[in-house]
């Protein structure tokens, strides 16, 4: 039987083991925070179960267009009910997969995993030394498991600017917020990536005045830029005051707030600082060195795509790799490396396919090639923005802003991308998603029914719209 043993029990490390469980493999999971990792505990969970509770206060605020005149105070928000619900649904998520890990005879250790040299001799297994924690949190005894297979998956950890500590109290990183009783006066959110605009969203329309401190021209940089301006217009329509050009240096704390120091000279000021600028992988101490392991640029473990690292036997899947920081790409790089390591058929990892989504007020989900790669003319193709104003069902709700965007092959008009802004962006891209995994043409998407009315109509259309370019080539 194949011993398997997996460092980290996040989306990377949880989903492997089920994987490989399926096969009969001998599992060990050594995990350090609780399974489901920081995905379920800290970050995407609680994330985006405190937007839910936004999302209401959306709907409330939206009413009144729509003739139902709600009460919209901000007394009606109870910050500490909001936050006990995000982690007793984090820490009941958690249990889940643990229960369901434990019933496909994964064992777990709740505790610290490191590699050590294996033992001498041809064939000889990997090793991995586990320190668990004790009830009061010291160390326990260690424990060296030996392995056919080692999954690395530990993850990423919040970035810390120098000179910007968080202290949790006024300055703080995401995973702190949910300790706050009181909702800050004032939230001044340094980094304007995809966690920074998801809680400048969330915060604004929970009734927080928020400042946002971005180090580029706009808000999520690495996005599609019609879809980063729609959610610009937004968050300025909802107060959100937007810093440009602006590079935190460090945080000063002040009696009763902060102080952010920019590069330039300039300073913002408020109650609360949420920094929001990145993660680093959590690589050190790993005794990668022990097994002849070299970390990438920015300490990342370099794989290949079926999770391979440069040494055989040991693999690593997830945010520790810094491929695509997506629970979903996590996820699949630990089963991938688990079919991989037994010997099963396996499809190399292709990101071209992963359809991902910002939980905002609109969101913004996407799928596929970009239309930056598209103008750069990197990929020809054929493209169409359809605003969803004109969608009937879009009308009827009272949707002012959104849009659905599908690429597809110049010639043969399969689809190559899209990308989709709406209240349920992250539901609305699946079409396009299967399209562009199944190599799926305009067609074929423009043929098939959608309900009427609804805003996935938008995407039949616009597919329609392609199809009609097809005629004239
Ligand atoms: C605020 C935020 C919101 C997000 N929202 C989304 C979203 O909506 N959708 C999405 O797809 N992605 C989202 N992500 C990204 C997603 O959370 C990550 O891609 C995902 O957590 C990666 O999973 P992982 O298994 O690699 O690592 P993790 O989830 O970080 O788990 C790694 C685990 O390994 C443990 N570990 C580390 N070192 C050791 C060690 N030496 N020994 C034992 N255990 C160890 C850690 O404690 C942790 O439990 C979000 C990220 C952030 C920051
Ligand atoms: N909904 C989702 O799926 C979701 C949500 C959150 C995060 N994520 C994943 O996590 C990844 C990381 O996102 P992120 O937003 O946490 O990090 P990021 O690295 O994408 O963004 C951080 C931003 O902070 C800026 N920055 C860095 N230092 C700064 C400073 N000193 N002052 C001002 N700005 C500074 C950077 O230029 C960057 O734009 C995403 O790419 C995504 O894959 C996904």
């Amino acid at each position: 039987m194949t011993k398997i043993v997996i460092i980290g029990g996040g989306p990377a490390g949880y989903e492997a083991a089920l994987a490989a469980a399926s096969y009969g493999a001998d599992i060990t999971v050594v995990d350090s925070d609780g399974m489901g990792g920081a995905c379920v505990l800290w970050d995407c969970v609680p994330s985006k179960t405190f937007i839910a509770s936004a999302g209401i206060r959306t709907e409330v605020r939206r009413a009144v267009d729509l003739g139902i005149n709600l009460k919209y105070d901000g007394a009606l928000v109870s910050l500490p009910q909001i936050h006990e619900r995000v982690r007793d649904l984090a820490f009941a998520q958690s249990s889940d997969i643990r229960s369901r890990l434990l019933t496909e005879g994964v064992r777990i250790i709740h505790g610290r995993g490191r590699l050590t040299e294996p033992e001498a001799g041809f064939a000889a297994r990997h090793r991995v030394v586990a320190t668990p924690f004790e009830l009061d949190g010291a160390d326990g005894p260690e424990e060296i498991l030996e392995a056919d297979v080692v999954l690395v998956a530990t993850g990423a950890s919040p970035r810390v600017v120098p000179g910007a500590e968080p202290d949790g109290e006024r300055i703080l990183n995401w995973r702190q917020m949910y300790d706050l009783n009181d909702f800050p006066e004032h939230l001044v959110v340094v980094g304007s990536g995809v966690t920074g605009a998801e809680f400048v969203h969330a915060y604004t329309e929970l009734g927080v005045q928020v400042t946002m401190v971005s180090s580029r021209d706009r808000v999520l940089p690495g996005e599609d830029e019609d879809a980063a301006l729609v959610l610009e217009d937004v968050l300025a329509e909802r107060g959100v005051k937007l810093v440009k050009h602006a590079r935190a240096d460090r945080v000063e704390r002040t009696a009763d707030g902060v102080i952010v120091h920019l590069a330039d000279g300039r300073t913002v000021e408020g109650s609360h600082c949420l920094m929001t600028v990145g993660s680093v992988p959590n690589t050190s101490g790993l005794g990668l060195e022990a097994v002849g392991i070299e970390l990438a640029r920015g300490g990342y473990l370099q794989v290949d795509r079926v999770s391979r690292t440069a040494v055989p036997g040991i693999y690593a899947a997830g945010d520790c790799t810094g491929l695509l920081p997506l629970a979903s790409v996590a996820a699949m790089q630990g089963r991938i490396a688990m079919y991989h390591s037994l010997g099963e058929g396996v499809t190399p990892i292709k990101l071209k396919t992963v359809a991902s989504a910002i939980f905002t007020r609109p969101e913004i989900a996407t799928v596929g090639v970009t239309q930056a790669a598209i103008d750069s003319g990197e990929y020809p193709a054929r493209t169409v923005m359809l605003p969803l104003a004109t969608n009937p069902r879009a009308k009827m709700s009272g949707l002012r802003r959104g849009f659905v965007k599908i690429f597809c092959r110049p010639a043969t008009g399969v689809v190559i991308g899209g990308v989709v802004v709406a209240p349920n962006a992250s539901e609305l891209i699946l079409p396009i998603a299967l399209s562009v995994q199944n190599k799926l043409m305009v067609s074929d998407l423009a043929q098939t029914f959608s309900v009427y009315p609804s805003l996935s109509g938008s995407v039949t259309e616009a597919a329609r719209q392609l199809v009609r370019h097809d005629d004239l080539d």
